[in-house]
Parts: structure tokens; C-alpha cells; sequence
């Protein structure tokens, strides 16, 4: 592997637009990902919720467990690192679950709703 910093003026100019071609499009999926994270965390807040007020557990480990059956096998079938896929999503649903604790708190405190999308109070 060469591994030499060459300084950013010799770089031939094909390969210099190859770079800003594919982070044109790495922009474009992170944008993406960010916009779908968004709308997921828009679902989860209502149903952290639907939960508070039914006093239903934030958790609920047999569901993500069904998730990570088929995340991972989605990852498998799309060429993504399977561990990756469970990492990922193990790390979205840790934060998802602490905004339902936190819904399920003021619910029983009586504070005032969070505005949808807002995840902290002002
Ligand atoms: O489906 C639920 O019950 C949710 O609260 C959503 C969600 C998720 O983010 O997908 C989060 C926490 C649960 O442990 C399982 C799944």
C-alpha cells in the first residue's frame, strides 16, 4: 500500500475530479442518511409517546431482536458487514430508548410535549 503524502498540487487533475465525483456522492448519501434518520426518529418519538402513555416498557428486546435477524441479513444480501449492520443499529435504538425514558419521565412529571423532532427540551 502506498501510503505517501503527496501535497495536494501534484495530484493529476483525473484523479483530483474521480475524488470529487464519488464525494459528490458520498455528500449525497450522507445527506440521504441523515434525512431517513430523520424521519425514523420523527416514528420513534411517537412511539415513545404511545408508550408513555400506556405505560409500556421502553424496551422491548424480542423486537430487536426480530430486527437484527433481518438487518443482518439485509447487510449480508447488500454486501455490508453483517456486524457493522447490528453495530449500527444497535446504536440508533440505544438513543431511541433514552428518548423514551425521557418521554415516559415527563409524561408522569406532567412537562410540556416535546415539539416532533425535538428530542431535548429548550
Ligand atoms: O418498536 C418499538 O417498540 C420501539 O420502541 C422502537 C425501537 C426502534 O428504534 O426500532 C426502539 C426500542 C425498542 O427496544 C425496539 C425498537
Amino acid at each position: 500500500m502506498t501510503t505517501s503524502n503527496t501535497p495536494p498540487g501534484d495530484v493529476d487533475p483525473a484523479v483530483r475530479e474521480e475524488l470529487a465525483r464519488l464525494r459528490d456522492s458520498i455528500d449525497n448519501i450522507d445527506a440521504a442518511v441523515v434525512h431517513m434518520l430523520a424521519e425514523r426518529f420523527k416514528c420513534t418519538q411517537q412511539v415513545g409517546h404511545l408508550k408513555a402513555k400506556h405505560q409500556l416498557p421502553p424496551a422491548d428486546p424480542a423486537r430487536e431482536a426480530r430486527q437484527i435477524a433481518r438487518l443482518r441479513t439485509l447487510a449480508e444480501n447488500a454486501k455490508l458487514d453483517p456486524a457493522f449492520a447490528e453495530k449500527f443499529l444497535n446504536f440508533i435504538i440505544a438513543e431511541v430508548i433514552r428518548h423514551h425514558e425521557s418521554i415516559a419521565e415527563d409524561t408522569i412529571n406532567g412537562a410540556a410535549p416535546t415539539a416532533p423532532g425535538q428530542t431535548t427540551r429548550m
